[in-house]
Formats: C-alpha cells, structure tokens, sequence
C-alpha cells in the first residue's frame, strides 16, 4: 500500500484567545480575581494575565505530506514551542510515512527528555501529535474518533466551566464548574467569600445540577479540606485542583479527609503516563483531567486512559475542544466532557477556541452529536482571519 510520507513540518504562532483562551481581552469572567498559586502576592490577585498566564500564547502545527494533504493542530506553546518544533523536532517527523505515529512520538518524547517531561515541551509534542492524528485521519479520509475504535455512544454530554452555572443550567448543560477566587492568603474572609459564592449558586441552580469548584492549584491540603467540608452542606460534586500538580501526597490526604461522596479532580497540569500512574497509584483524585493538547497528545492520552480504566478512574479530559471530544466519544471511562464558557460573561455559547477554528462543533442543550464529528481529521479548519507568524524555520 503507497502510503504517504511527510514533507513538511511548520510551526506558527498566534494572539487572542485560540488554543491559550486564558489570552482573552478585559472584562472577562475568566481573568477576574481567580484564585491562583500566585495569589499570596496582592499585586497578583486581581488579573491571572499579570502574572503572565497568557504569555505563551497559541502554537499551531502544520504538517504537509507527499500526497498534498496538510493536517493541523494548535496548543499552547507559543514561539517556545515554534522554535522547538523547527529547531528540534522537526527531524523526527520529515521522511516519516504517515503513519508511523508511535515511533515519531516516542523519538520526540526521548530526545527531548533531558530539558522535556512536562510542561511547554510536552505542550509542544502534543501538538504535533495532535497535527499527525489529524494528517494520517485526512489521507484516510475519516474523522479521527474512527481510527481510535469509533463512538461508544451517539453524543457528548458537557459540563459548562464559567462564572456562570445558573445560565449554564439553562442552556442544558448537565453540570457547572466554577472558578474559585479568594486563596488562603485572604483568610477567613476570602473563604466565608468563597462559601457565600457557592452557596448563592446552589440557590440558583436548585439541588440536581451539578456544581464543581475549579481551585486551580492555589490552596494547600489544609484549607482544601476545611473548604470542602464546608461547601459539603451545598452538594459540591468534586473541588478540582486543589493543590499544585507535585503535591501528590497533599492530594491523596486531601482526597482521604473530604467529605464521603465528594469526589477530588486534577490533571490538567500533569502529563505523559507516567505523571498520571503517581497520581492513581497514590490514590490523589476519583477523575483525572487531562488536557489533550498539554498532556502528550492523543498518542499518550490512549495509554493514560487505559491506566485509568484498569484503575476505574474516570477520564474527563481539561476543556480542549475538537482534540478531546475525538477521544471521549470512543472511551467508556469518560462519559462526558468539559465545554469552557469563552463568552467574556459566560452568557452564550462560543466555540471554545475561537476565533481560531472554523467549523468547530460547540454544544447545543449541552449535547454534541457523534455524527457532528464525522469529517476528515478533527474536522475543522484555521480562520484565515487568525494571522499566523512562523518565526523560525529549519
Ligand atoms: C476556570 C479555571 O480557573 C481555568 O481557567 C480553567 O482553564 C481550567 O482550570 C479548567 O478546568 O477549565
Ligand atoms: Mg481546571
């Protein structure tokens, strides 16, 4: 069989919103003094961007086989991640047929092992990974979900991530997920703040929707404890990130003292199959939450998820669009995905990396129907809008 060989890789970069949605204008819901690790330092508390959580901004991955076929990807990764996809990476994936998908990424992940492991440079990995799925899936003309064992189930189902649960309930969304905004640093007040928030939103949403609190890894295992066992009396479903991703004993004490039926989450800042083995095997949280485009790609997140499902852990990946829903409506062990609210009062739906993805499918009553993702690849396509920067070459 003439299988086709890659010709090119190219790396560009892009502002506003894309792949790194935390690259948002003012007056959005989602840099609105939201608690952070950063959050001891008063000058840092108000705006997650003044401490610099949008500066990577959005890689994107071209990758141009024999045949012509071009596939894509984009993470956030930024120019870091343009210049090793060029400078460094780039020698793996050019000559290799399309398909040898497993050996490209073992050889990216080896030769970047001394400087990689987590973080931008398995950002960038993933996104490259990504862009070969996305590539092998056009040249065989199917969406990506087929090559990975097809639909286990006719829709995703969504949870809505935003300052807003009470809307979110009313455009069916089957859960809410909001960020917290007051850390230890705030002592008693910031947590009576915390609580009241919680509490005012249950009133709203009445006692079957779902409520989460998204902590992004500000607290320590002492307080987490304390605010869950508080927030019990208003039916939180799970406090996700409670802790900084290392803190794997914080996390599994924190998981053995939250109140019974209250599930602990996190993942979404770890990465590759062995950072989520230490996060089961030392029993941290009930779901693991992946991002796709962070965690080492498709490629990894298949091994991850089989980890997990050994250990019936549930497998909800972080908020990454067309490049998690791929992989959740083919898997049992993640009956449902994250939608991120990236409308700046998170009153409407909008697709979550916009504007940089044109026919991205976004929820509708908090559904995604199978069928909206059976085109080639991932299905979407770059707004010709976005302006694209390449800025290395190799
Ligand atoms: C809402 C949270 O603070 C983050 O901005 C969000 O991106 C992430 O933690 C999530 O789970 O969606
Ligand atoms: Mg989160």
């Amino acid at each position: 069989m003439n299988v086709p060989v890659i010709k090119q890789i190219r790396a560009y970069t892009v502002r506003g919103g894309g792949a790194d949605y935390h690259d948002q204008g003012g007056g959005h819901w989602i840099d609105d003094h939201i608690a952070t690790p950063m959050s001891k330092y008063e000058q840092y508390r108000q705006s997650r961007q003044s401490f610099g959580i949008n500066v990577l901004g959005t890689l994107v991955v071209e990758i141009e086989a024999s045949d012509g076929t071009v596939g894509f990807a984009v993470t956030t990764a930024g120019e870091i991640g343009a210049y090793i996809v060029e400078k460094h990476l780039a020698r793996f994936i050019e000559g290799q047929k399309v398909t040898d998908i497993e050996k490209m990424w073992d050889q990216m992940f080896n030769a970047t092992l001394y400087y990689g492991r987590k973080g931008v440079v398995i950002n960038t990995i993933s996104g490259v990974d990504l862009a070969l799925w996305d590539l092998l899936a056009k040249v065989r003309g199917e969406p990506v979900h087929q090559l990975l064992g097809g639909p286990v189930r006719d829709q995703l189902q969504f949870y809505a991530t935003g300052a807003r649960p009470d809307l979110a309930k009313e455009m069916g969304f089957i859960g809410g997920k909001m960020p917290l905004h007051h850390g230890p640093a705030e002592g008693e007040e910031g947590l009576k703040k915390n609580l009241a928030m919680i509490e005012d939103m249950r009133h709203r949403v009445g006692d079957d929707f779902w409520l989460m609190l998204d902590c992004w890894m500000s607290l320590d295992t002492n307080y987490a404890t304390r605010l869950a066992t508080k927030a019990h009396q208003y039916g939180l479903k799970w406090i996700e990130e409670a802790l900084p991703p290392d803190d794997y004993w914080g996390y599994a004490e924190l998981r053995r003292n939250v109140p019974k039926g209250m599930l602990v989450t996190t993942g979404e800042h770890e990465a590759t199959r062995w950072g989520f083995r230490l996060l089961m095997e030392m029993g941290c949280c009930d779901i693991i939450q992946p991002d796709v485009g962070w965690c080492g790609g498709v490629t990894e997140l298949i091994k991850i998820s089989a980890l997990a499902d050994a250990h019936n852990v549930l497998v909800v990946p972080h908020g990454s669009s067309v490049y998690s829903y791929h992989f959740v409506i083919t898997r049992h062990n993640s009956p449902f995905a994250e939608f991120l609210m990236m409308a700046p009062k998170a009153d409407q739906v909008v697709p979550m990396f916009n504007p940089l993805l044109l026919d991205e499918p976004v929820p509708v009553n908090g559904r995604i129907a199978a069928s909206a993702l059976d085109k080639p690849g991932f299905g979407v396509r770059l707004n010709p809008e976005c302006k694209l920067v390449r800025p290395y070459e190799h």
